[in-house]
């Protein structure tokens, strides 16, 4: 269940929606915001792994023999844009054992809400893979664009983001820098505030995730 442009696709499915209200509420505990994101994280992969490429199998039933289809797992990087990134990550990566992962290390400069670059690492050959960065918050847009950058320098030509919440900000500077990159995403909330914070938003997902607030 989605809603659709081009661009962006908004997982409306009644699961999803559910969970991510008990993430927004401020009183949700850090080892609960942590396993919510998991199980989104894993209905949401079921729509942005849609249209992968398969292989098939000739294998046998108990009935009889059949060509059956397969992914290929090690076809698919997952980016996960550090901190709060890996909490998409993680549940993806149990549905697609197989998957290549990367980590581009980004945090957001609280004045400028400028990245600022602290790690870079990416499987060899992204030209031959599907790439889907992931990361929970897409705000001003800042990272995600500068996170994808990096990862065409590095090769990627067929990106996808995948991300829990978006702003319109996030999303239109996204689609100026990006046009190619399609976003798949939970929502699509109302605004930012003065601070860069997506509202009506969760908060600071990283911090959320790991308690570090
Ligand atoms: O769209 P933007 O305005 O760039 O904001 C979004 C970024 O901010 C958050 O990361 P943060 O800088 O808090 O780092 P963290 O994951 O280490 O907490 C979030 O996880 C995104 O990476
Ligand atoms: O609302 C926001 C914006 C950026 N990063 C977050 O974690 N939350
Ligand atoms: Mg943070």
């Amino acid at each position: 269940m989605t809603s659709e442009t081009d661009h962006l696709t908004v997982v409306t499915h009644p699961l999803v929606q559910h969970k991510l209200t008990l993430m927004r509420e401020e009183e949700t505990s850090t080892a609960k915001f942590r396993q919510l994101l998991r199980e989104i994280s894993q209905l949401l992969a079921y729509e942005v792994t849609r249209n992968l490429e398969m292989t098939s199998k000739t294998i046998k039933t108990p009935m009889c023999e059949m060509e059956a289809p397969l992914l290929d797992g090690k076809k698919l990087a997952l980016i996960s844009i550090l901190r709060a990134g890996n909490g998409l990550l993680d549940g993806i990566l149990e549905l697609v054992p197989a998957a290549r992962v990367g980590f581009v290390g980004l945090y957001r400069d609280e004045e400028t809400l400028q990245p600022v670059q602290y790690y870079f690492k990416v499987p060899e050959n992204l030209e031959d893979r599907l790439v889907i960065a992931v990361d929970p918050m897409l705000a001003t847009g800042n990272s995600s664009v500068a996170a994808i950058d990096l990862l065409k320098q590095a090769g990627a030509t067929n990106i996808r983001f995948l991300c829990l919440l978006a702003a319109p900000e996030g999303v239109a500077r996204m689609k100026e820098a990006h046009p190619d990159v399609p976003i798949i995403t939970a929502s699509l909330d109302e605004k930012l505030n003065e601070q860069g914070y997506i509202v009506p938003g969760l908060g600071d997902a990283g911090d959320r995730m790991f308690g570090t607030k």
